[in-house]
């Protein structure tokens, strides 16, 4: 099977935080954030895989600072590392301060997207070749994420 660059993945969105999505501190619901991440890394592990994918886990989501009403909220993603059906995702939020042009990484997540055939069994995924300095650090220490959610899954 062939192999992907993250690049080919690599998946931008932009929103605006609206009065709908946020708190009574003006700030945005952290289940608003997680729906994005989990659109958003569907999206990026179809792109790489050229197949329907399922959310198999939420790793680690570490919220970092709050987006406010009034800022744009960009959510990017690429795959980092590929089993035989699954697709390691990481995913950066960064709020934007339109007015201040001030930018702050709110969130951080590592999903696992699993590729899947017409019968929802999970089907082989291309491998994955990192080129960036980010892309293969991420790449290098995917082994050790995914020891931790077999540790993980051991411990239910
Ligand atoms: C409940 C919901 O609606 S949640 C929202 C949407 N998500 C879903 O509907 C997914 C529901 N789950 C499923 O369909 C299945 O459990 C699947 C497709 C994820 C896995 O199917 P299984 O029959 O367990 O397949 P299998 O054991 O062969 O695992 C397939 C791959 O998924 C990986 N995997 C399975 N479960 C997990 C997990 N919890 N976390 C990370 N990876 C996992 C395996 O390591 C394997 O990876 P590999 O092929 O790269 O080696």
């Amino acid at each position: 099977m062939e192999t992907r660059t993250c690049a080919h993945s690599k998946t931008v969105q932009t929103r605006l935080v609206l009065p709908p999505d946020t708190n009574h501190l003006d700030s945005i619901f952290g289940g608003k954030i997680l729906a994005y991440i989990d659109e958003i890394a569907a999206l990026t592990a179809m792109k790489h895989s050229s197949s329907a994918v399922v959310t198999a886990s939420i790793d680690s989501v570490d919220f970092l600072s709050s987006a406010k009403v009034g800022d744009s909220l960009t959510s990017e993603a690429f795959v980092t590392y590929t089993g035989r059906s699954s697709m390691e995702v990481y995913v950066k939020v960064t709020a934007h301060n339109l007015l201040k042009n001030e930018q702050t990484l709110t969130t951080e997540s590592f999903m696992t997207m699993v590729a899947v055939d017409e019968n929802g069994k999970p089907k082989p995924v291309p491998s994955v070749l990192p080129e960036t300095d980010e892309e293969k650090r991420l790449f290098e220490t995917a082994p050790a994420r995914k020891e931790n959610r077999k540790k993980r899954s051991m411990i239910r």
